[in-house]
């Protein structure tokens, strides 16, 4: 697979490697916060102005990964690092077969809003690159801001927690802040809806284990994980009646995805169903662990600033395959919002990791004696970008637990 991608990859990418010149313009951008504080910069990306969910991430790299994980709609995200865009953006696009998602990084294309740096890159310089940060979002029509503390932005989100926000450029830089009421608020949308696929499709069907997928959003990395482990798999919409098709699986993944999981109900009930009359596995990532925490009993809350970037540590409270109770792992996040930690958990589920900074559930799994296999971790096992510390989580959710 790896040769079929070398071969596929244009020759553009090989050449324009190296970029030497100007991204930013002085083109004037301000970042309101509907909290009243203002952040003036430079804007680069595209001339537009926009409003989001101001977040930030201590990511340190993979801002291409970051960029197009669709749990990012809708927001503007704050990279704590303060240089991006220094290794470019690779060409984004795989061999399109049964067995490949069809792109490199996480989607076709930029999900969040805008992007807030306090110094992007001038020169990137990657053997895969063959754009800048800047063209490209300037191809998917996403603005940046560049040249802005981002450290008093961080500190500001941390202390009031996740904001509103609108990022002003060019004329619109020097209108007044919105009012409050003005600041559009994604989470009140249905962002699953937006990003989930509309109709059904697969991939490798000739796989061994069957596997359906409800796509809350997916990124590629989780259906690269699952093919490249043989499994064949059917890509569900968020809210399919999984039910009425389950007898023809032999496991039920729930992937990541945008915005407040009150917003997907639906797919919640429809889950408690399976999960009373289906002893197969059932596993979920980030908004996919909510759903299954939700359909189990569990209520899910707001964090104040959620946990974004690849260096989250957390603690395991269970052994369960290649997982070590007491031991702790490093891991990459995307949340807002949380599972709440109860005691007791609902009979048959118990608390499988905890994060070390925040105590936050991090995982949950169906106890030994439930006689189900279910698993859900808020962090990203797939790892795209991230640490590989708990790769194997990805395996022993249903390929590892079905072979058992
Ligand atoms: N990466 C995700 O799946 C995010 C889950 C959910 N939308 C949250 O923000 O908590």
């Amino acid at each position: 697979m790896f040769a079929r991608r070398l071969i596929n990859l244009p020759r553009l990418s090989r050449g324009l490697a190296t970029h030497a010149g100007p991204v930013t313009t002085s083109t004037p951008a301000v970042l309101h916060l509907k909290t009243g504080q203002s952040f003036t910069g430079r804007s680069f990306g595209a001339p537009i102005s926009i409003f989001g969910e101001t977040v930030f991430s201590t990511s340190i790299t993979s801002y291409t990964e970051s960029m197009t994980d669709p749990s990012y709609r809708g927001q503007i995200l704050v990279f704590t690092t303060p240089l991006i865009g220094n290794y470019g953006v690779p060409y984004n696009k795989t061999a399109v077969d049964s067995q490949d998602v069809g792109v490199l990084l996480e989607s076709q294309g930029v999900q969040c809003s805008a992007i807030v740096v306090a110094d992007v890159a001038e020169k990137f310089s990657h053997h895969t690159a063959v754009e800048s940060l800047a063209s490209w979002c300037k191809r998917f029509g996403v603005p940046g801001i560049t040249g802005v503390d981002t450290r008093a932005i961080t500190r500001l989100l941390r202390d009031q927690g996740t904001t509103l926000g609108r990022l002003a450029i060019g004329s619109d830089a020097f209108s007044p802040a919105p009012m409050a009421h003005e600041f559009w608020n994604p989470s009140s949308e249905n962002l699953v809806a937006q990003v989930s696929t509309k109709v059904p499709y697969q991939l490798n069907p000739t796989g061994d284990v069957k596997i359906a997928v409800l796509d809350f959003g997916a990124k590629a990395n989780i259906l690269r994980a699952l093919v490249r482990r043989g499994a064949a798999v059917t890509v569900l919409p968020w809210n399919y009646d999984f039910n009425s098709i389950r007898d023809q699986y032999d496991g039920l993944f729930l992937t990541n995805g945008p915005g407040d999981p009150a917003k997907c109900m639906d797919a919640a009930l429809k889950l408690r169903t399976t999960l009373q009359e289906w002893n197969k596995p059932v596993f979920g990532i980030c908004m996919g662990h909510q759903i299954i925490g939700v359909a189990a009993g569990l209520d899910a809350y707001r964090m104040t600033f959620g946990n974004r970037g690849h260096n989250q540590p957390v603690l395991a409270l269970a052994t369960s395959g290649s997982i070590t109770a007491g031991r702790v792992y490093v891991t990459s996040q995307n949340h807002q919002y949380a599972l709440k930690l109860q005691d007791p958990f609902p009979e048959g589920w118990e608390p499988f990791f905890i994060n070390c900074n925040d105590s936050s559930v991090e995982g949950i799994k169906s106890t030994p004696e439930s006689g189900k296999k279910v698993w859900g971790v808020q962090f990203h096992p797939e790892s795209a970008g991230g640490p590989l510390d708990t790769i194997e989580v990805r395996s022993y959710g249903i390929l590892w637990s079905y072979a058992c």
